[in-house]
């Protein structure tokens, strides 16, 4: 049977991050995309310009039209803004009984630019963050999530025990942007951690030399997602999912001035990245 997996979160004009990268994995992979967005962003490879929020009031109510028609199988949650917004997710997500929730605590784009209010940090942890079957913070938001510093693996062991604290069934902390101190640079592997409260794992592939990283953790979590809808078991669905964001990296797409998107269709694109 046809599996289907929703998104909600924000939309990015240029097309590489948020809701469009989003579906655009789910489609890859086979599965029946659906959207709840959140917030419309002005956007492309070299930066944010502007952001508007959909009203608490059209989340909710687009969060009721897909789940009052449509049998869902697995939800991916990225940009959520503020706290009312939140709020109305939280409130969907109990009344339809979702399962396979799969949350990317989106808080900045690569960018720089804000995607979280910083008093939603709360609602996140208190409302949003124990409803979630797996959490997929980078290092900057395991940071804030926390309130200290996440740098080094060590940080990262100690950081996916204490965010399971926090009430989710898993996290997987991705170190896409972890560096080797003592050379001063990025590892050469992309190791990121995960915890289920029992079992400490790492998924780690070789770093792709590339500056072409927009869109990363959205194509992750949405892989995570797709592959949750098929019915695999967490673990299996995140080493399916490593493989993908590193083909979808090694195969990144040299589009606009700043830093291009993953690439999902790379035998239908050929155009590759550096
Ligand atoms: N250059 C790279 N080569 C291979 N894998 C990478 C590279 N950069 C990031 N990754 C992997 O991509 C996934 C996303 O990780 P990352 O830490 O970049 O998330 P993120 O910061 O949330 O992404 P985003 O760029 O969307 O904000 C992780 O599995 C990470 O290990
Ligand atoms: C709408 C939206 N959602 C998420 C991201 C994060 O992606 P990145 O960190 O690659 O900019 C983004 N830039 N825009």
């Amino acid at each position: 049977m046809l599996k289907k997996a929703l998104t909600i979160a924000g939309s990015d004009s240029g097309g590489g991050a948020g809701i469009q990268a989003d579906l655009k994995t789910f489609s890859a992979l086979g599965v029946y995309g659906l959207s709840v967005i959140t917030s419309i962003t002005a956007q492309n490879t070299t930066g944010v310009i502007a952001v508007e929020d959909i009203s608490p009031t059209m989340v909710a109510k687009q969060i009721d039209a897909v789940f009052s028609d449509i049998q869902i199988d697995a939800v991916k949650i990225g940009m959520v803004s503020n706290r009312e917004i939140i709020k109305v997710i939280v409130e969907g997500l109990r009344k339809w009984d979702v399962k396979n929730i799969v949350l990317d605590p989106v808080m900045m784009s690569e960018s720089g630019s804000r995607l979280l209010d910083v008093e939603a940090r709360s609602t996140l942890i208190k409302e949003l963050i124990p409803l979630a079957d797996i959490i997929t913070p980078n290092l900057f938001e395991a940071s804030i999530l926390l309130e200290r510093d996440v740098i080094t693996l060590k940080d990262m062991e100690n950081a996916v025990k204490e965010l399971t604290k926090m009430g989710c069934s898993s996290v997987l902390l991705k170190g896409g942007h972890l560096t080797d101190r003592t050379l001063a640079k990025l590892t050469t592997k992309a190791i990121d951690v995960y915890y289920d409260g029992q079992s400490l794992l790492r998924y780690q592939a070789d770093r792709v030399k590339t500056r072409n990283i927009h869109g990363t953790g959205c194509t992750y979590s949405s892989a995570i997602a797709a592959y949750l809808a098929f019915g695999f078991k967490m673990d299996r669905s995140i080493a399916r999912a490593k493989d993908y964001i590193t083909g979808a990296i090694q195969n990144s797409l040299n589009i606009g001035d700043g830093p291009g998107p993953t690439n999902h269709f790379y035998n239908l694109w050929k155009e590759k990245g550096e």
